[in-house]
């Protein structure tokens, strides 16, 4: 079974707190996931307990390849490694038998594209949102990034989409919480997933995306994507562009457009994200700092969220 290495420590699968299978109550679907569906549940930590703590649960199906197995495993088992309040914290796992069980912290406010789309003002409904909100949960995503980048772990996919909410509510807290992609990396070259097609080259440096090169600083850029994504109020990035033309365009040192209304203040921060070579991007120390700047200048506070126009329902 797979082993796996994080901040120099080798792991196995006996490392990974085992979850009775009778002690679990799966109450409702909460979304397809990758592998199988993820439903809310209860959990019993303590037999005697009259209180059940809610979970999330990730299933794998019952007719599933060997390699799907391996990937449930190995997602697992790097979650399994990591304590942090801004990367979703695993529970446990059911792996005894069919179906196999992630459990994990349940994040109630969905995920944070999702939000972001709902959140964006209608004329009936001024936004819910305004720029502090938004910029809490760049910030929040900025420190599980931090995390991450201190025990040399590459994400290869932030988005807004693999990010959850705790709330929609304020008070909210964004957790970084699909690894599908680090995953990858784990397994072994041959059965990574055909061509550019399972790649997210709108969120990838042109190092990773033209020669393969993922460092942290990849996840630096995809982290400036993410902060265009959280500013547009939950747009497609490059809107209406294929991914090939992304790639042409990005190479040749396009770069996305301040959405509307974004803070020249924030939009520094992104373009530094997307310097075209990597060491001159800044760490996630640097963008925390830049971050508690915008925070504190009062015009950038100041600024109204406005929706983009012209842009249909689906960008
Ligand atoms: C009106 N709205 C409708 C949507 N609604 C939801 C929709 C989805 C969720 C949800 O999936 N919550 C999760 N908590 N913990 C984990 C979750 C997913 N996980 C996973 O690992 C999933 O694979 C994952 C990971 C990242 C992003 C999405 C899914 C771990 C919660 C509320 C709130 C009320």
């Amino acid at each position: 079974n797979p082993n796996y290495e994080f901040a120099g420590e080798r792991y196995t699968l006996k490392d990974l707190r085992d979850v009775p299978r009778e002690h679990l109550r799966l109450t409702r679907a909460l979304g397809q996931g990758a592998f199988g569906e993820v439903y809310e549940g209860l959990y019993k930590m303590r037999p005697g307990d009259a209180v059940e703590m809610p979970v999330a649960v990730k299933t794998l199906p019952e007719l599933s390849t060997l390699q799907a197995e391996n990937d449930f495993m190995l997602e697992a088992l790097i979650m399994g490694k990591f304590n942090h309040p801004n990367i979703v914290h695993l529970i446990g796992v059911c792996f005894d038998k069919h179906p196999r069980y992630i459990v994990l912290e349940l994040l109630s406010g969905g995920d944070l594209k999702t939000f972001l789309r709902e959140s964006r003002p209608r004329n009936d409904r001024p936004s819910a949102l305004n720029m502090k909100d938004l910029l809490m949960c760049c910030v929040d995503v900025a420190k599980g990034c931090k995390y991450l980048e201190e025990n040399r772990f590459i994400h290869r996919d932030i988005a807004a989409r693999n990010c959850l909410l705790t709330a929609k509510t304020p008070g909210r807290i964004v957790k970084i919480a699909d690894f599908g992609m680090a995953r990858e990396v784990y397994m072994s070259d041959y059965y990574r997933k055909g061509g550019k097609a399972m790649l997210p080259i709108k969120w990838m440096p042109p190092e990773a995306f033209l020669d393969g090169i993922f460092t942290t600083k990849t996840d630096v850029w995809s982290y400036g994507v993410l902060l265009w994504e959280v500013m547009s109020l939950g747009y497609m990035p490059y809107t209406g562009c294929a991914n090939r033309n992304v790639m042409s365009l990005v190479v040749s040192g396009g770069r996305l457009e301040p959405p509307p209304n974004c803070p020249s203040l924030v939009y520094a921060i992104m373009t530094s994200c997307w310097h075209p070579e990597p060491p001159q991007r800044p760490d996630f120390a640097t963008i925390l700092e830049k971050l508690a700047g915008c925070l504190q200048d009062p015009e950038t506070l100041a600024t109204p969220l406005k929706p983009m126009i012209g842009l249909t329902e689906s960008d």
